[in-house]
C-alpha cells in the first residue's frame, strides 16, 4: 500500500508548489488587475465628467443669451412683436423648450402659450443667485404635464429641454448637475438622477469609494456648476471583468511558469548531483595539477590540483558543480576523492621530494568534517607523506563563518598543513581579518594580475596588497600570470613571490607534471640543487 501511495508522497510537493504560486500569480494578477481597472475607470468617468459639464455650460450659455435678448425687446411687454421676437430667440436654441414673460410673479406669456387667458402664478424659486437668477428646477410646465428646469431673471424665463442630456446618457454611469453659487456652497440639481446626494465638496475633483460605489464630484466656480458622476462597483466590474480575469489568468500561468521553472532547475541540479556521484563511483572525474613555481626563476616548486569533469560529454566547470554540490552537501566527498587521487597520483614524487607540495581546494564544510580529518590523517600515514606536503586552499567565501573557520584553520595547521587563502581580493576578507584567520599564504586574485601592464587603476592595489602580505608575515602565491610581461612585473619585485598561471602551465595530468618535474633539475634528481626554491612551508613570525 505505502509502495502504491510513495509517487503520490513524491510528486505532492511539487503539485503544492505548482498551485501555490498559481494562486499567488492569480491573486497578484488580481490586485493588479482591479488597481488597474479602477485607474481606468476613474479615467473614463473624469472624460465623462468632462463632457456633461461642457454640455451643462453650453445650455446655461444658451439660457443667458435668450434671457438678456428677450429682455432688450424694444417691443411693448408681451406684445405680439415681443412673443415673435421670443419665438426667433427659441428658434435659434437648440437646449430651450420655451421662452415666458413674468411679472408680478406671474406667467404673462410665452412662446408656446401666447399670451396666456390667466395670468399663472409662478411658484418660489429654489435659489436666487447674487446677479438676481431665479432657478426653479423640476418645475411643472403650464403648456404640458411634463416638468422642467426653468431659469429666470428679470422678467423672463426659460425652459431648459428636460431630455438635453439623453444623448449623453452612459451606462453604467449615473450622474446629475447642480447649479448655483458654488463659491457658498448653495446649489440645486438641475438635471440627472432625482436621488443623487449633493456633491460633498465644491473642489474641482473629489472622490468617494463608499458603500459599493466610486463616486467623482467635480465643481466649476466660474460656471456655478457641478457635475456628479458615480457607477456601483458591480456594474463597473461586470464592464470590465473581461480584463480583470484576463490579467488574473495571466498572473496565475505566469506563478504556475515560474514553479515549473524552478522545479525544472532543482531537478536538473538534482540529476547533475546524480551523475556527479554516479561519476565519482566510477573514478571518471579526473584530477589535473598545474604547476606553482617560483617567480624569481621559473622553477616548479608545487601543484595545486584542480577536477575536471565531464557530462555527456559536456565539459562542466569545477566552480559551478562544486558550488551546487557545496549546497548539496556533497562537497566533501569532492575533497575526499581529490585527496585519495593526489595520494594515489602523486604520492611516489612527494616521498622522493620532501620540499615539493601538492595544494587541494576544500569547502567550508570541510573544516567542521571529522571525515575530512580522517581522511588526511589516513592518506598521509598510509603514502608515508609529511603534512606540509598537502597544503589546503580555502576560498574567501569558505572563510564566511569566521568562528567555524578560525577553530579548523588552526587544526589543520596544528597537524602541520600550509594553509592557503585563494581568490584572495574577491570576497569578505580585509587583510585584518586575514591576521585573525591565521592562514600561511595569501593566493591574490588573478583579476589583480589582469590589471598588470594595463593602465588600470586596480594595479595600484598590488604592491598594497603585497605590502600588507609581507606585514602580517604572509607568503604570497600570484594567480593568473599569463604573459611575460606580468612575469616580469612580479619578479623584478623587492620581494619573493611564487606564481601560478598559464605563462608557466596550464592544468596538466599527473603523468605531464612528473615528466615536467623530470626536466628540472633539482627536482628529477633527488638532492641536486634542492633547497634552491623551496616553497614557503609556514607562516614566519606572529602566525
Ligand atoms: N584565465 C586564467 N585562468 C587560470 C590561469 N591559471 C590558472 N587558471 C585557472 O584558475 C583557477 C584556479 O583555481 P582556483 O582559484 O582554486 O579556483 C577553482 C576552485 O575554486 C574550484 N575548484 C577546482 N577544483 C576544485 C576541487 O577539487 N575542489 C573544490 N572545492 N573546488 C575546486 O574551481 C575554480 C576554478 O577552477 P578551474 O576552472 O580549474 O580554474 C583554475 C585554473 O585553471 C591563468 O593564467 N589564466
Amino acid at each position: 500500500m505505502i509502495d502504491r501511495l510513495r509517487p503520490v508522497f513524491q510528486t505532492m510537493p511539487i503539485v503544492l508548489v505548482v498551485a501555490v504560486l498559481t494562486l499567488v500569480g492569480g491573486w497578484l494578477g488580481h490586485v493588479l488587475g482591479t488597481q488597474m481597472r479602477i485607474s481606468s475607470d476613474r479615467e473614463e468617468m473624469t472624460g465623462y465628467a468632462g463632457q456633461l459639464l461642457s454640455h451643462a455650460v453650453d445650455i446655461m450659455n444658451e439660457a443667458t443669451s435668450a434671457i438678456d435678448a428677450t429682455n432688450a425687446s424694444p417691443y411693448p411687454f408681451c406684445s405680439h412683436p415681443e412673443i415673435e421676437l421670443m419665438r426667433n430667440v427659441l428658434f435659434e436654441a437648440r437646449n430651450l423648450k420655451d421662452i415666458g414673460r413674468v411679472r408680478d410673479g406671474h406667467l404673462v406669456c410665452s412662446t408656446i402659450l401666447g399670451i396666456a387667458a390667466d395670468r399663472l402664478p409662478m411658484p418660489a424659486p429654489q435659489i436666487v443667485l447674487f446677479d438676481g437668477t431665479l432657478v426653479y428646477p423640476d418645475t411643472p410646465l403650464a403648456v404640458s404635464d411634463s416638468k422642467a428646469t426653468i431659469i429666470g431673471r428679470e422678467g423672463t424665463n426659460v425652459v431648459i429641454d428636460p431630455r438635453a442630456f439623453d444623448t449623453l446618457n452612459h451606462s453604467p454611469y449615473h450622474y446629475a448637475i447642480f447649479f448655483g453659487d458654488v463659491a457658498r456652497n448653495r446649489f440645486v440639481r438641475i438635471f440627472g438622477d432625482k436621488d443623487a446626494a449633493a456633491p460633498l465638496s465644491t473642489a474641482a475633483e473629489t472622490w468617494r469609494l463608499a458603500g459599493g460605489m466610486l463616486r467623482r464630484d467635480s465643481c466649476d466656480q466660474a460656471s456655478g456648476l457641478c457635475v456628479t458622476v458615480w457607477a456601483g462597483l458591480r456594474d463597473l466590474d461586470a464592464s470590465s471583468n473581461g480584463i480583470v480575469n484576463a490579467i488574473m489568468l495571466l498572473g496565475a500561468a505566469l506563478g504556475a511558469l515560474v514553479a515549473l521553472i524552478g522545479i525544472d532547475f532543482r531537478r536538473r541540479d538534482q540529476s547533475l548531483m546524480a551523475r556527479l556521484s554516479r561519476a565519482l563511483a566510477r573514478e571518471e572525474v579526473m584530477v589535473l595539477y598545474q604547476p606553482v613555481v617560483n617567480v624569481a626563476d621559473g622553477r616548479i616548486v608545487g601543484a595545486e590540483a584542480l577536477v575536471r569533469w565531464q557530462s555527456n560529454g559536456d565539459f562542466v566547470p569545477p566552480d559551478i558543480f562544486t558550488a551546487i554540490a557545496e549546497q548539496k552537501g556533497m562537497a566533501g566527498r569532492i575533497t575526499r576523492y581529490v585527496l585519495d587521487h593526489v595520494i594515489d597520483e602523486m604520492g611516489g614524487t612527494l616521498r622522493q621530494h620532501e620540499d615539493f607540495r601538492v595544494n587541494i581546494n576544500i569547502v567550508a564544510s570541510d573544516l567542521k568534517d571529522p571525515k575530512f580529518f580522517a581522511a588526511l590523517d589516513e592518506g598521509l600515514r598510509h603514502a608515508g607523506l609529511k603534512p606540509y606536503q598537502i597544503g589546503i586552499e580555502l576560498t574567501e567565501r569558505s572563510t564566511a563563518d569566521s568562528s567555524a573557520a578560525i577553530e579548523g584553520i588552526a587544526e589543520l595547521r596544528s597537524r602541520g598543513h600550509v594553509v592557503y587563502i585563494d581568490d584572495f581580493g574577491t570576497g569578505y576578507s580585509s587583510l585584518s581579518y586575514l591576521g585573525e584567520l591565521k592562514v600561511d599564504v595569501l593566493k591574490m586574485d588573478r583579476a589583480f594580475t589582469r590589471t598588470v601592464g594595463t593602465d588600470a587603476v586596480t594595479v595600484s592595489i598590488v604592491p598594497q596588497i603585497i605590502d600588507m602580505a609581507i606585514k602580517h608575515h604572509l607568503a604570497i602565491v600570484v594567480e593568473g600570470i599569463e604573459t611575460e610581461a606580468q612575469a616580469a612585473y612580479f619578479r623584478n619585485l623587492p620581494v619573493h613571490v611564487m606564481g601560478q598561471g598559464w605563462y608557466y602551465g596550464k592544468p596538466v595530468p599527473a603523468g605531464t607534471l612528473k615528466r615536467l618535474l623530470e626536466r628540472q633539475d633539482g627536482i628529477a634528481a633527488p638532492g641536486k640543487g634542492r633547497g634552491k626554491s623551496r616553497p614557503p612551508l609556514r607562516r614566519t613570525g606572529t602566525g
